[in-house]
């Protein structure tokens, strides 16, 4: 049986890499709740307003064809993704409640069906507190701002074979400096609802873990729901009968031990 599975966590603590494998392994759809927030800062943020009545009407076609839109989403934020203009507005556009709502409101619609991973700062609190999985990925700021420059670092190796490089020639001293106070940034804007993730969810710190490990432990997670939830009936009958024979005749279980 499909659920949904809900897992949110501070800048950079693995979300985005932990729930792809995921949603690939258990062949379960993701979304990410961040990338409606940049969507909306590349669609919906003209002349420095917020075109709210556009989201509305947005809200309403992505309601009639959510596949589609989701891809479209996608392919959007991948074109966009390193664009620091759309990052400052998306983080405008998630402080404006009602636009909170909105996304919410789709993502609650759309995973209706289960079979959800869904990513984001509220997706245990906010948007699916009723999913059967609720996670928090967690690390140690050093272990995460160490992962985040060797991100940029790969990438940028990449680009400079390409001879594409976007970094205009900062050091890595510079590079560690940036990473830092965008990641402190992101926890300070964040801080409450991790704080209440972490009442709801189960948490995962992930600083000494690689990402097959974090993967197999969630997929015990998952595969422990699942066997409970299926055999629970199987289990009470088995202890019920189980109960009655011992008590009715005296039995030698596997002639390990006997009960009289
Ligand atoms: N357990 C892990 N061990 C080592 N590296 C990891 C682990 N988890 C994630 N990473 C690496 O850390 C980097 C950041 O991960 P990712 O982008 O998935 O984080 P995120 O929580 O989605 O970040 P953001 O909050 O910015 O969306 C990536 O390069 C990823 O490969
Ligand atoms: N559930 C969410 C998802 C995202 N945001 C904000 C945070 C950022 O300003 C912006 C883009 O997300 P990021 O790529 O930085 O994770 O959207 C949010 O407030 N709540």
């Amino acid at each position: 049986m499909k659920i949904n599975i809900a897992i949110n966590g501070p800048a950079s603590s693995g979300k985005t890499t932990i729930g792809k494998k995921l949603s690939e392994k258990l062949e379960y759809q993701l979304i990410d709740s961040s990338v409606f927030y940049r969507y909306f800062a590349k669609k919906f943020y003209l002349n420095n307003i917020i075109q709210i009545n556009e989201i509305y009407l947005f809200k309403d076609e992505m309601l009639n064809n959510p596949f589609y839109h989701l891809k479209e989403i996608e392919h959007v934020n991948t074109q966009f993704y390193q664009d620091l203009t759309i990052s400052q507005r998306a983080s405008e556009i998630a402080k404006v409640q009602e636009i909170r709502s909105i996304i919410n409101e789709i993502i609650q619609i759309i995973t209706k069906k289960k079979g959800f991973v869904v990513l984001g700062r509220d997706a245990t609190t906010k948007i699916l507190p009723d999913a059967k999985i609720k996670l928090v990925l967690d690390a140690e700021i050093e272990t995460r701002v160490c992962r985040r420059v060797k991100q940029i670092l790969d990438v940028e190796r990449e680009a400079k074979i390409q001879q594409s490089s976007q970094l205009n020639n900062l050091t890595e001293l510079e590079i560690i400096g940036k990473v830092l106070s965008d990641i402190l940034k992101r926890d300070f804007d964040a801080y409450e609802l991790i704080l209440e993730a972490k009442k709801v969810a189960t948490i995962i710190n992930t600083s000494n873990l690689s990402i097959e490990q974090v993967l197999a432990k969630i997929l015990r997670h998952v595969y422990w729901y699942n066997f409970s939830n299926d055999n629970l009936l199987h289990v009470i009958i088995f202890m019920i009968i189980f109960f009655i024979l011992i008590r009715s005749q005296p039995i030698k279980l596997f002639g390990l031990f006997k009960i009289e």
